[in-house]
């Protein structure tokens, strides 16, 4: 393979698809080297075949707002790769959501869900429909539409979506339910689901925990204690949120956390009081985190600001795609950051990712950082077909452990000569190298 000339490819094929080819160009740089000792992927094509997704679904959803008004948004999954397990991956309601973004998002996935090591493929899927500003009985509306094309394309051993951006329980739970109406069957085919009907304990925290035990390990191939140390978060959401848990309970300082209007930075730390408020103010009243700023009297950036050039040892961005910029990343650098770890999906540019790694500082991509959410996904459908539920310590153990071992596979493929490690090289070559095996043995379709 040469990675330049398959990107050239892939860039005419598909010129209006930046992210996507974002995502693919970071992939291929990494694993070129290690793709050309096998020959055979070359002769069976495997590059092309592993960069273009099995199958786009996309639709129209229509549905009717509180005033009577008829709505349309288009709806999306795309089916990356099913060689390890049936297709796996969220679903993003977010008005910035096109094919390109859910292309990139299905790709990184099939990588991701390869190193948790669990039998999953990798999917997303989405629309350019907002929860933003809309009512309860809008967004079951909505959630009852968009499920109404959707449920044709997913099943419990075909496809099972969860939540991303915009989709949260109450999102799963609507779209759950008018599956089930849909086809008179109760079954695993959405994770994240209530604990009441079939979610696992841990899910909603999975993503957040995870990433901060990845950065435990990170920290610990340098002898440093995340105890004491003071973290930038990005976001207030799902990711956000149980970052910020797992970070207090493991003796750390949080400092900011956004929304996309702007970021709050508290330089008393966000206390467990004041991280109850923010899941009160962003699950329940759906506000702005702009209000925390009023009611705690800490300083407020708005105008879509982000927290990076506040100074802090680690940043843990956990909000959207492309976040961290050259300037951003150089900013943490200078501000003697010690290590980033993405809870969220490709937040970092490559030019950023590049000022990371030339400082040497820890760098963890989220394919592997933020891959416990999906992991304990995975764990949910197995709790499903046994129709048992694991305690709340079985499912963190597991998760632990499953955040350990991808850890390891990168130090394991990541080690650069220097003793540096490289995370994005080594968690790209970790989770190609079984999907590629496994596309091998399944012969040419
Ligand atoms: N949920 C999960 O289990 C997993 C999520 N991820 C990734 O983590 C990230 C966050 O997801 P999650 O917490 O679930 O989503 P949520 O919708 O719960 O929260 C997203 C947060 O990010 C902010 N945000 C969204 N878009 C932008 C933007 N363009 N600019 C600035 N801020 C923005 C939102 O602000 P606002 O409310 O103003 O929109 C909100 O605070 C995403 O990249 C997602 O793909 C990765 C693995 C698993
Ligand atoms: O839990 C899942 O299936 C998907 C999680 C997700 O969307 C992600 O890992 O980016």
């Amino acid at each position: 393979m040469n990675a330049k000339q398959v990107i050239e490819d892939l860039e005419k094929r598909f010129p209006n698809e930046p992210a996507y080819i974002q995502a693919v160009s970071q992939v291929l740089g990494s694993i070129e080297d290690v793709y050309n000792e096998y020959p055979a992927f070359e002769k069976m094509n495997l590059i092309e075949r592993l960069c273009i997704p099995d199958r786009v679904i996309s639709f129209r959803v229509t549905w009717v707002d509180d005033r009577g008004n008829v709505q349309t948004n288009m709806g999306y999954r795309v089916q990356h790769n099913n060689v390890l397990g049936p297709y796996k991956g969220g679903i993003r309601f977010h008005e910035s959501v096109n094919l390109g973004i859910l292309k990139f998002l299905a790709f990184e996935q099939t990588f991701k869900n390869s190193l948790t090591t669990l039998p999953m493929g990798g999917a997303k899927g989405g629309s350019d429909f907002s929860p933003r500003g809309k009512s309860n009985a809008e967004v079951m509306r909505f959630c009852q539409a968009f499920m109404s094309e959707l449920y044709r394309h997913i099943g419990p051993d075909e496809d099972v979506p969860a939540g991303d951006i915009g989709v949260g329980g109450r999102e799963v739970a609507y779209m759950f339910g008018w599956y089930k109406k849909l086809t008179h069957q109760w079954s695993g085919v959405l994770t994240g689901k209530g604990l009441e009907f079939g979610g696992s304990l841990i899910r909603p925290e999975a993503t957040g925990y995870g990433n901060v035990y990845f950065l435990q390990n990170m920290l610990s191939t340098r002898g440093i204690e995340l105890a004491g140390k003071t973290v930038l978060v990005s976001g207030s959401g799902n990711v956000a949120q149980y970052t910020i848990e797992k970070c207090l309970e493991l003796g750390a300082k949080v400092v900011t956390c956004s929304d996309s209007d702007g970021y709050i930075y508290d330089p008393d730390g966000i206390t467990r009081e004041k991280l109850d408020y923010i899941m009160e103010l962003k699950n329940e009243e759906r506000g702005r985190i702009r209000e925390y700023a009023e009611k705690y009297g800490c300083k407020y950036v708005g105008g879509g600001a982000k927290p990076w050039t506040e100074k802090a040892d680690i940043a843990l961005p956990s909000a959207t795609q492309n976040e961290i910029n050259e300037e951003a990343a150089k900013a943490l650098v200078a501000n003697g950051v010690i290590a980033v770890s993405e809870g969220a999906n490709m937040p970092t540019t490559p030019e950023a990712i590049k000022v990371f790694q030339d400082a040497k500082i820890l760098y963890s991509p989220g394919k592997a950082a933020n891959a416990g959410g999906v992991a304990v996904s995975g764990l949910e459908m197995s709790q499903n077909s046994e129709r048992l539920s694991w305690t709340r310590e079985e499912v963190d153990q597991m998760l632990h452990r499953i955040m350990n071992d991808i850890h390891d596979n990168c130090v394991k493929y990541g080690t650069e000569e220097d003793g540096y490690i490289n995370y994005v090289k080594g968690a790209n070559i970790a989770g190609f190298l079984k999907v590629a095996k496994a596309m091998m043995a399944q012969g040419i379709y």
